[in-house]
């Protein structure tokens, strides 16, 4: 017979909440020790053609109650363990609350390029020089400022009813904790926020007509206190109500954290995300301001220069559709070339951007057309980890760590190691924005680092892959392709 009081002993547990584009995941973490005991999952649904991408809010809230009652069962954990949660979510969406909190409408993702028109006219509006300064970034459509403003002129009804606006994160911060707060990071994703001044900014909130009464607080970092667990959101998730809820971060911010990387941690170290996004981001202590990278905050005090391409793991996943193949079944793609821009581009910013097919032989072969097509994503990553590289010369060197859902897959490491010819790292852990939320929570209740929290936990530790020679073929090809075809893909309707 096992021993009751052994059985009986309490074992603190902090759960942390990815909540993405495709998918919430709930990472169920030994708070002592930082083991991932379980991730639970609950599915998202995107709608949207020709540029619009939007999910209602509502879907995140019932994703979080799901996948934190999977992540518990599959633990086999016990729900009274619980000491704190996070939240990490998708950057930029734009979600307009009623008075009740309730959404106005759906929130419009970061990948919904309807706002294009809108970013440039910003752009004009202040110059570059002005948003670099101010906010570190300049205006896409993904920037959650030109959202606004889209709103603002294609359904001014409901800008006008708006009594909050949240980013995603946010929204599901205050629906635990019942207090409107968000972090550095994700506000920095906003553009009405100075990165320079380390608070919101009255000159861009002017621009563009927002008042700041209907915007978050902006906690100090990512792991500070929100609040705590509301009586309503203990019974809707089943946790033990009062327990510290965590002011929470972007998805990539909390990934940085999950990797150890900040000021308590590692600085200028170089990762790729490959999920529905691809991203690259280093965390830094000078603050970025250059054209073609966002210059964002990170979680914990210090920078999160980041580039981001809007087609990466379904871009591929396509193509394998299309041509009826697994996506593991890839040959190098050979003189076949894949500029796989088929929801429109970020990095480069070419939004009415879609997908271009060229080389083809009669040699060509399925195989070879789906390896181009993930050459053509993982090239257009690179060239963004050129030009974050490029102000840190030390971090050339430095080894690459690759995340995301798509460094679970061979097909996406191999292409990743051959066009860059860098040493890469495959951290153990799959799920490191969850696993950097937990981390978070952990913060939020002890009070410490949550960079240290994460560097004691060892969440980032990995496998280290010896570089391969640079297939610089393949790399010139698709360049010489994009530099051919920028102009068309530009001036698509
Ligand atoms: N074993 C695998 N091999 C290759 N790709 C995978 C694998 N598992 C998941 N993926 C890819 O990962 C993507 C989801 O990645 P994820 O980082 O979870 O996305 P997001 O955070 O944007 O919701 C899917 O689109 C899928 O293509
Ligand atoms: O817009 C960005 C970064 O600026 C994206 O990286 C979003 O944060 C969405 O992330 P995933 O769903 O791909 O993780």
């Amino acid at each position: 017979m096992r021993d009751q009081t052994l059985n009986a002993r309490p074992r603190p547990l902090v759960i942390g909440v990815d909540s993405s584009t495709q998918s919430t995941k709930a990472a169920v973490v030994d708070a002592s020790t930082g083991d991932l005991l379980a991730v639970g999952r609950a599915a998202h649904t995107v709608t949207g053609a020709q540029g619009a991408r939007e999910t209602d809010p509502e879907v995140w809230w019932r994703a979080l109650a799901e996948s934190v009652a999977d992540g518990l069962r599959t633990a086999g954990a016990a729900a009274p363990d619980v000491t704190g949660i996070a939240v990490a979510g998708q950057q930029h969406g734009l979600v307009v609350l009623d008075a009740a909190g309730r959404p106005l409408r759906d929130a419009l993702l970061w990948n919904d390029t309807r706002s294009a028109p809108q970013a440039r006219a910003l752009t004009r509006a202040l110059g570059e020089d002005a948003w670099l300064a101010r906010a570190g970034s300049l205006p896409v459509a993904s920037m959650t400022a030109t959202k606004w403003q889209w709103l603002r002129e294609n359904e001014p009804r409901t800008a006008e009813a708006a009594a909050a606006v949240r980013l995603p994160h946010d929204f599901l911060t205050e629906r635990l904790s019942g207090a409107a707060v968000t972090d550095p990071g994700d506000a920095s994703g906003t553009l009405w926020y100075s990165t320079a001044d380390g608070a919101y900014d009255p000159v861009l909130l002017e621009l563009i007509g927002l008042d700041k009464d209907l915007l978050p607080e902006v906690a100090p970092t990512g792991g500070s206190r929100a609040g705590r667990l509301t009586a309503a959101a203990a019974a809707a998730l089943g946790l033990p109500e009062g327990i510290p809820v965590a002011a929470g971060t972007g998805d990539n911010m909390a990934a940085a954290v999950g990797l150890g990387l900040g000021g308590a941690g590692l600085l200028d170290h170089p990762v790729l995300s490959l999920g529905t996004s691809g991203t690259v981001f280093a965390a830094t202590r000078t603050r970025p301001a250059a054209p073609g990278l966002a210059g964002f905050a990170a979680a914990d005090g210090t920078y999160l220069p980041l580039g981001c391409t809007l087609n990466c793991t379904l871009a591929a996943d396509k193509f394998a559709e299309l041509l009826g193949l697994d996506r593991e079944d890839i040959a190098p793609g050979g003189p076949a070339v894949v500029l796989p821009y088929l929801d429109g581009e970020r990095t480069p910013d070419l939004p009415h951007a879609s997908g271009l097919v060229t080389g083809l032989r009669h040699a060509t072969t399925r195989q070879q057309l789906l390896g181009a097509a993930y050459e053509g994503a993982v090239f257009t990553i690179l060239r963004a980890l050129d030009g974050l590289l490029a102000p840190t010369a030390p971090a050339a060197g430095l080894p690459l760590r690759l995340i995301g859902g798509g460094a679970k897959g061979r097909a996406w490491v191999e292409a990743v190691r051959r066009l860059s010819g860098r040493t890469v790292v495959l951290p153990a852990a799959t799920e490191l924005v969850a696993l950097g939320a937990a981390a978070l929570a952990q913060a939020a209740v002890t009070g410490e680092d949550p960079v240290a929290v994460a560097t004691a936990w060892d969440t980032g530790r990995g496998r280290q892959l010896p570089p391969l020679e640079r297939d610089m073929a393949a790399w010139q090809r698709i360049e010489s392709t994009l530099t051919g075809a920028a102009p068309a893909l530009l001036s698509q309707p």
